[in-house]
């Protein structure tokens, strides 16, 4: 479970987060969609830290992430984050890139790490790929192998912000895929997405954000046949004309 409570964040004058409120339950997909610049990514980013906030508490199943430190790294482990531009370590290859957080952050022994990656890399479909480097992949492969580094790490929650928007059109549905498995497995799940398919088939619910602000928290169907603002509904006129 995800809390987050009163957060601000600032980027110098800009006020990027508006006192966010927004509870993530156990087993929850919350799909995150607005305009560009309304702070979606910014939110994530706040959850596991990557972004330092100026005010409010962010709680992961209870804990509060330390602001730095030797915890930090274990705390952030619980929070496994996807990113449009992969993310994967070049020179190492994608098994590698998979048992380095298990080996150096959760003391796994190195044997059991790669029995685990590869149960991982199987699951996205990616088993065959295990000894090649991030290069040698196609986008969607690689972006499947950064799903299971990040899921490497037992995290609590998922974070993915815009995972598929770096992705050629027929790679979008094998990342999109690997994603409603894991909703289906019961991944607490926060997903920066337009994909509004996926939003309907995973999502208990839509958060429209603009202008660091939560304007409606609503289920998918209600959001995506009787949006109640009038922003929320220009914001979705204009992406279904695309
Ligand atoms: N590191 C930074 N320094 C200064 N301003 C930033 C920084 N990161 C983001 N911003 C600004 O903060 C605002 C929110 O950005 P953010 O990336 O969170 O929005 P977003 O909703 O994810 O947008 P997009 O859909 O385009 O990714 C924007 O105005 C952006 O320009």
């Amino acid at each position: 479970m995800v809390v987050l409570e009163h957060v601000n964040k600032y980027f110098g004058e800009l006020h990027v987060l508006k006192d966010i409120d927004l509870t993530i339950n156990r087993g929850e997909v919350v799909v995150v969609i607005g305009p560009s610049g309304g702070g979606k990514s910014t939110l994530c980013r706040s959850i596991n830290r990557l972004e330092p906030i100026d005010g409010g508490t962010i709680l992961v199943d209870g804990a509060k992430l330390p602001e730095e430190g030797k915890q930090l790294a274990r705390l952030r482990a619980d929070v496994g984050m996807v990113f449009q531009s992969f993310n994967l370590f070049a020179h190492k290859t994608i098994l590698q890139n998979v048992t380095l957080g298990p080996i150096k952050v959760r003391k796994v022994a190195k044997a059991e790490a790669e029995k685990q990656a590869m149960e991982l890399l199987e699951r996205v479909g990616i088993a065959a790929q295990a000894e090649k480097f991030p290069a040698q992949l196609s986008g969607g492969q690689q972006q499947r192998a950064a799903i299971a580094r990040a899921l490497a790490m037992k995290p609590k929650v998922m974070l993915f912000d815009e995972p598929t928007s770096a992705l050629d059109p027929e790679m979008v549905k094998e990342v999109l895929d690997v994603m409603t498995g894991l909703a289906a497995d019961g991944m607490t799940m926060i997903v920066v997405t337009h994909e509004m398919g996926f939003a309907r088939r995973a999502a208990q619910k839509v958060v429209f954000m603009a202008d660091g602000q939560i304007v409606e928290e609503s289920t998918p169907d209600e959001f995506f046949t009787n949006a109640r603002t009038e922003r929320a509904r220009d914001f979705l006129s204009k992406i279904l004309s695309h």
